[in-house]
């Protein structure tokens, strides 16, 4: 493969990457509606603990630093929760 093939290759993941950002965003945002009809907190500790165990364990098999995958899941989950509370 030649560079410029490498490079559209890493082009079309950064799309995807960002693409499940946003699913993800969304799914967060239809949790905060949940959360204010229950009339629950929007921080979940133990399921932050949940999502970046799960992380670190995803890191894990696929061979990638297990530190730099949590530390990713840690400004995901904090953007959820400015979403969220802009949401509600
Ligand atoms: C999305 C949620 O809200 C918050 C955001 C989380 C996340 O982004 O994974 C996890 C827990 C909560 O602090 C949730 O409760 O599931």
């Amino acid at each position: 493969m030649s560079l410029e093939e490498l490079r559209e290759e890493i082009q079309t993941i950064d799309r995807e990457i960002v693409e499940k950002i946003a699913q993800r965003t969304y799914v967060a945002d239809t949790i905060a509606q949940v959360k204010a009809e229950k009339d629950l907190p929007t921080t979940d500790e133990e399921q932050e603990q949940a999502v970046m165990d799960r992380a670190g364990e995803n890191a894990q098999r696929f061979d990638v630093d297990a530190n730099l995958v949590k530390a990713m899941f840690r400004l995901l989950i904090e953007l959820n929760k400015v979403e969220q509370r802009e949401s509600r």
